[in-house]
């Protein structure tokens, strides 16, 4: 059929289908794609001409996906092999954006759901970032500084022609941090012999890092929890909270859900989950950067001894009674079961910190059964944002002060819990944060690729 002969649900059931025959076995991949574009169908009504020009099947297309070796020597004096990802997913709205995940369980699928993801969460942010992703299937767990420091020049190596200020500026995610930051920056001025410190975000201090960059993401998602709990007349002021992980966002969640006057009560990592109903607050949030060396091998039964709480091996922290629940740990970490115990115990809050935590189903029933979801393509979108501060101080040479960034941020994420909503009640959602964020993400993208032309 022609594309102008097909209603605005046809042509995105046409594009899903394209999507699932032209990526098969990508299943993180496509999981993500259904979710935005179950939203779109009110906007092609609006915007037929986005039929006509098939926007949406280059939308889900990455403009360049890269593959490459990295090839890295061990403490033994063994060569090893690795494989590196940057999929420069989308461009039209500003240069590719989007952290390197080191982690074993990387593929191309992985990179590409993180990726589609971050073209609408950087969309979200109202700065001028597209959508990237990139990282190894290289497991950081149990190396060396040295190994990891091989690894990340050799990641590099590769990378550097590909990346540049106003090209694609990777940062961190899972398995990479400052230092691997810094490594890699290294190795980039090394090769191309210009400071150029926009390449990369996520630096240290010395080198033009942001000031409050390490708990954005965590502060972003707190922000935008907290608008979530005004719109129903509430606050954080004496509520507890289920998290899952103990990397840089459960840090920085735990430290801005203290200051807003609530505690943390969870914590979760693949050994289990520690339940301490003092709350994670105080000394014990400092404990948790120390606990985020992951050449350590940090467990979170690490925190249980420390602090005597209780342990619970193998398990999720989604059994335990609280008011508001923030998976941020990995994609997928809530399932359906874990939805229904979340909503059977009172639960009326989820905001997502980490990227797709929740499976579509998971997400439907909390919907289905009134409880408000904070979609992680918006909530935790504090993260790229701060970046995006960080690039525009280093095109500035300037730096701004911790309270200067964290007010913009603030400011920042009480915009895009506004757009989202704004963006549902508009097109007849209601109240439906899920999809008021795919549809205020994907209207600015695709205005930027309708302007652009329609390649
Ligand atoms: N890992 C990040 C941060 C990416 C960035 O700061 O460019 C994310 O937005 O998922």
């Amino acid at each position: 059929m022609a594309k102008e002969n097909l209603t605005p649900s046809e042509y995105i059931s046409q594009v899903i289908e394209k999507v699932k025959k032209r990526n098969p076995n990508e299943p993180e991949f496509l999981q993500a794609v259904e979710e935005v574009l179950n939203s779109l169908t009110p906007v092609l009504e609006k915007h037929p001409e986005y039929i006509e020009e098939n926007l949406l099947e280059r939308f889900c297309e990455p403009e360049r996906q890269i593959m490459f070796r990295v090839p890295w020597v061990d403490d033994e004096g063994k060569v090893q092999v690795n494989r590196g990802f940057r999929v420069q997913f989308n461009g039209a709205i500003g240069p590719y954006k989007g952290g390197l995940r080191f982690h074993p369980s990387v593929y191309i699928g992985i990179i590409k759901f993180l990726g589609f993801e971050q073209i609408l969460k950087n969309s979200l942010t109202g700065l001028p970032i597209g959508g990237g992703k990139g990282g190894s299937d290289f497991d950081p767990r149990g190396k060396s500084d040295g190994e990891i420091m091989r690894f990340c020049q050799s990641f590099m190596t590769e990378l550097y022609r590909h990346i540049g200020p106003d090209v694609d500026v990777p940062a961190g995610d899972i398995g990479v941090g400052a230092r691997e930051i810094g490594y890699l920056y290294g190795q980039y001025r090394r090769i191309r012999g210009a400071f150029e410190n926009g390449v990369l975000t996520g630096k240290g201090l010395s080198y033009g890092g942001s000031l409050i960059r390490p708990e954005a993401t965590g502060f972003g998602v707190s922000y935008y929890c907290q608008e979530m709990l005004k719109h129903e007349g509430q606050s954080f002021e004496g509520k507890t909270v289920a998290v899952s992980g103990f990397g840089n966002v459960a840090w920085g969640v735990c430290k801005k859900v203290e200051q807003l006057g609530g505690k943390v009560v969870t914590l979760s990592g693949p050994d289990g989950y520690i339940y301490d109903p003092d709350g994670v607050v105080g000394e014990k949030v400092d404990y948790l950067v120390e606990m985020l060396n992951i050449n350590k091998g940090a467990r979170v039964k690490d925190y249980a001894d420390k602090y005597g709480v209780q342990f619970f091996p193998g398990e999720k922290p989604w059994d335990v009674k609280v008011d508001i629940v923030i998976p941020c740990a990995v994609q997928n970490d809530i399932t359906l079961e874990h939805a229904k115990k979340i909503v059977a115990n009172g639960v009326k809050f989820v905001c997502e910190a980490a990227n797709m935590p929740c499976t579509n189903e998971a997400v439907q029933y909390f919907l289905e059964n009134g409880v408000i979801v904070g979609p992680a393509k918006a909530a935790n979108a504090g993260g790229v944002a701060t970046s995006a501060l960080e690039m525009s101080q280093n095109s500035m040479r300037l730096s701004w002060t911790a309270e200067e960034v964290d007010a913009k941020l603030h400011q920042i994420m009480v915009n895009i819990y506004n757009n989202c909503k704004k963006a549902s009640e508009e097109y007849g959602f209601g109240y439906n944060l899920v999809a008021g964020a795919n549809i205020a993400g994907f209207i600015k993208v695709a205005e930027a690729m309708h302007a652009q032309g329609n390649y």
